[in-house]
């Protein structure tokens, strides 16, 4: 009999202004893989894997260059499993814009961790889950959000030199893209991550509080958007933003929200303000809140992940926030979609 599951990751919103690589809120969107193995034969079949959705006229439908099944063979491998089960099928069905700062990738690394935990019958635990996602995409702020589900935060245990060098191993080595037509003998193993890399705890989230995704019509790469930041920041940005996130990782439990002290809490001087050289949605955004349609309802903005995308935390007029803004955006040629999202929970797999 073949086995069946599904794999099902929640789009992410990291840093909510002032909690760079910090904290991550899971969204209503997601990535779901429905994933066939068949009984045992004796050919090696090679998988084969369907997508649709967001992304389906971009993404590699070969297993070794497709990021969700390279995470997945880097994690089998990592535990002395060689190769996919023969004849597996794969389905993805994405509703995560990509490269836009909903977390995406971040998606598609949990989904593939999942995915090769689940192949290769691991039953791996939670915290061993997150080191392999954290070996892939290195920032623990949207794939732990996608992994726990809620509002999270996250940090990275501070590692000793031999832990540090095998965390420091490039991506290329921890995800080659191997030949289509590899067999059970390319390369070596790639370096397992070590252990116990990331710590997280989850935050309440006050109920009415919903998110307006206000999505830019183009991408814009967490690399590129990571390259703009310096190195090192003054003391008083600093706590400015330690300031705003002490505050507001309460401030948006609290129900009724106090939409004063959240619109200040979300100020940010580490990533926003360089990020605006490379797109003007957040100099357009940032004027939204001067906007007539600043109210108690609207309680605060920020760039959802690395950008382009824009977040409104909001408890009503969820309409009008988003039409208001699509129309001041227009007005810079910028065109958008929106979204109105709600935090959903972690990742989940489930038996069909
Ligand atoms: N479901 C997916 N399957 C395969 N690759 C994906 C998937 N989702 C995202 N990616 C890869 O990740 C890239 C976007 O990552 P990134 O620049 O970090 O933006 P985002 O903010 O959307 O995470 C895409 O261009 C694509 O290469
Ligand atoms: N903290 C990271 C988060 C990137 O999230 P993404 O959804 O844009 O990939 C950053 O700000 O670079």
């Amino acid at each position: 009999m073949a086995q069946q599951f599904t794999v099902k990751v929640p789009a992410t919103s990291a840093n909510i202004g002032p909690g760079f690589d910090v904290v991550g809120l899971s969204l209503s969107l997601h990535l779901t893989l429905t994933v066939t193995v068949p009984p045992a034969s004796e050919t090696q079949l090679p998988p084969i894997i369907t997508y649709s959705g967001e992304g389906a006229y971009d993404v590699p439908l070969d297993a070794y260059k497709n990021l969700t099944t390279r995470v997945a063979l880097y994690v089998l491998r990592c535990n002395g499993i060689r190769s996919f089960p023969s004849g597996l099928r794969i389905h993805a069905h994405n509703e995560i814009p990509f490269g836009r700062g909903l977390g995406s990738s971040g998606a598609a690394v949990v989904a593939g961790v999942l995915l090769g935990n689940e192949l290769g019958q691991l039953e791996l635990t939670a915290e061993r889950l997150l080191d392999f996602a954290l070996m892939v995409e290195r920032h623990p702020d949207n794939v732990t959000a996608a992994l726990i589900g809620g509002f999270v935060g996250s940090y990275l245990r501070e590692l000793d030199e031999a832990d540090t060098a095998a965390a420091s191993v490039p991506l290329s080595e921890v995800l080659p893209e191997y030949p289509s037509d590899a067999g059970e003998d390319w390369g070596l193993n790639p370096p397992p991550p070590p252990s116990g890399i990331g710590h997280y705890v989850r935050f309440g989230w006050s109920e009415p509080i919903k998110a307006i995704a206000i999505i830019p019509r183009f991408e814009l790469s967490t690399a590129k958007a990571r390259e703009v930041l310096p190195q090192h920041y003054s003391r008083k940005d600093l706590v400015f933003n330690l300031q705003r996130l002490a505050v507001l990782t309460t401030a948006l439990t609290q129900n009724p929200p106090d939409p004063d002290l959240i619109y200040e809490a979300m100020k940010d001087r580490i990533h926003q303000p360089y990020r605006k050289t490379l797109v003007n949605t957040w100099i357009t955004g940032s004027h939204i809140i001067h906007h007539p349609c600043n109210s108690s309802w609207l309680l605060g903005i920020c760039l959802s992940g690395a950008g382009p995308t824009i977040l409104a935390l909001a408890t009503k007029n969820f309409e009008k926030i988003a039409e208001d803004a699509r129309r001041i955006f227009k007005t810079r040629d910028i065109e958008v979609d929106w979204k109105l999202l709600t935090v959903a929970g972690g990742s989940e797999v489930k038996q069909s």
